[in-house]
């Protein structure tokens, strides 16, 4: 039987969410995101494990741990979108469905932002809808999940 559980992971800085640049990224806070995520997938029966780190072996052990008993992932990986071959990798690795969730709108910033490692190999990206991003992609991973 499949898992009723996704694993939500933040990468780097997101703890942050809130006070950090709110012209750009708001002031709702992470655990505001965690909530939002929680509320969404339990209406729908699914459990959420909800995981924030600044470090990237942290989030890729996270990644790996998923394959045991999550049936998918939901994740803003932050500034690592732009640079991290290992964490795109790990997504690999355990082959589950990835929602990727960006509260800014990384399409309308700096050059830098406008490639991710991670979107090509998602099932859905949601970016620049603010924190509220986060649970239209849930939503929308529950959604493909049901229906595979
Ligand atoms: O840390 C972040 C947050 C972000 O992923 C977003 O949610 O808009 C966008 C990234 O470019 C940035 O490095």
């Amino acid at each position: 039987m499949t898992e009723r559980r996704l694993l939500l992971v933040n990468g780097p800085n997101l703890n942050l969410l809130g006070t950090r640049q709110p012209d750009v990224y708001g002031t709702a806070t992470l655990d505001d995101v965690v909530e939002s995520v929680m509320y969404t997938a339990d209406e729908r029966g699914y459990a959420v494990r909800a995981v924030q780190s600044n470090h990237e072996g942290v989030l890729i052990d996270a990644i790996h741990e998923a394959r045991e008993d999550c049936a998918g992932i939901v994740i803003n990986p932050g500034g690592l979108t732009h640079t991290s071959v290992v964490l795109r990798d790990a997504l690999l690795a355990v082959d589950l469905p990835v929602a990727e969730v960006h509260v800014s709108d990384v399409a309308s910033r700096e050059e830098f932002r406008q490639h991710s490692y991670v979107s090509d190999i998602a099932t859905v990206v949601v970016a620049g809808e603010g924190v509220a991003g986060y649970a239209r992609a849930a939503l929308a991973l529950i959604e493909h999940l049901e229906k595979a």
